[in-house]
């Protein structure tokens, strides 16, 4: 099927999410396109999380007696009915318990698992990549991979570069980065930024965050998520002018 371009990739139709019986997301309504950047911004437990999982029907699979009701459609099909790991190919989600998670798998593991590729069948693209993220020389003599039999003793903003590495290197349609990069410094995140502001046309940009400046100059759509419903969805400019007019003072 040839899907039409001005179509929503992601489209969500009065989606209420339920987990242990509590209500955690509320009658969502939104549409995401091509092109889009979108920051979701909210405080703590307002949801964010919750929203973006939804997206890849991930919910179920982390808790147990969840609910969902109303509708998420993923190029115009149910993502309940499409199948996970094509699904997951096209979005993907990274949010930081990933990064506990590479202390518990070596390298050429993660690649395999991630990408399908052993470390020596990186290609021309992943090194441009991987020089960029300045990891080039993780990699440089394969030979040492073998001394990665974990990745516990890399630091926190090279695991990080890794795992954006990897979310990139995989190509999907759409990139949802939940809290990713709330705890990094200036410097890597403007290199994150760079690399991630890189990639082509056709695709989706999702950051979820309670950092919200830090991504307001990467972002050109800004959805405020409170106790589980949207109560902001427009520019980064109709933002500053509410902000300024302190609409937002009990967030
Ligand atoms: N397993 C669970 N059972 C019941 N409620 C849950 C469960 N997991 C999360 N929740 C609730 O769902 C709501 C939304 O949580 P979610 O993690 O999506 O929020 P968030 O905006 O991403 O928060 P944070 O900024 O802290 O990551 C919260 O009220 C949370 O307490």
């Amino acid at each position: 099927m040839i899907y039409e371009e001005d179509k929503p990739i992601i489209e969500v139709k009065d989606f209420s999410l339920y987990m242990n019986n509590i209500v955690v997301l509320k009658s969502i309504n939104l549409r995401l396109y091509n092109n889009e950047s979108v920051l979701i911004y909210g405080e703590r437990n307002s949801g964010k999380s919750a929203l973006l999982r939804a997206f890849v029907h991930l919910n179920e699979e982390l808790f147990s007696n969840v609910y969902g009701k109303g509708d998420i459609k993923y190029r115009g099909k149910d993502v309940r009915e499409q199948e996970k790991k094509y699904l997951r190919s096209n979005i993907t989600y990274t949010e930081p318990q990933y990064l506990q998670n590479l202390n518990f798998i070596s390298l050429k593991e993660l690649l395999k698992v991630s990408l399908g590729i052993s470390p020596h069948a990186l290609s021309y693209d992943h090194i441009s990549l991987l020089k960029k993220l300045d990891l080039m020389n993780k990699f440089v003599d394969l030979k040492s991979l073998k001394y990665y039999n974990d990745l516990s003793n890399w630091s926190s903003a090279d695991k990080l570069s890794l795992l954006i590495f990897i979310s990139l290197a995989r190509n999907p349609n759409i990139f949802m980065f939940d809290s990713i990069l709330d705890h990094i410094d200036d410097v890597l995140l403007k290199k994150i930024k760079d690399v991630i502001s890189d990639i082509n046309q056709n695709r989706v940009l999702i950051f979820a965050t309670r950092n919200l400046f830090r991504y307001l100059d990467i972002c050109n759509r800004i959805i405020v998520l409170k106790e589980g419903k949207i109560i902001f969805d427009s520019t980064p400019k109709e933002f500053i002018i509410n902000f300024k007019q302190d609409k937002f003072r009990n967030l």
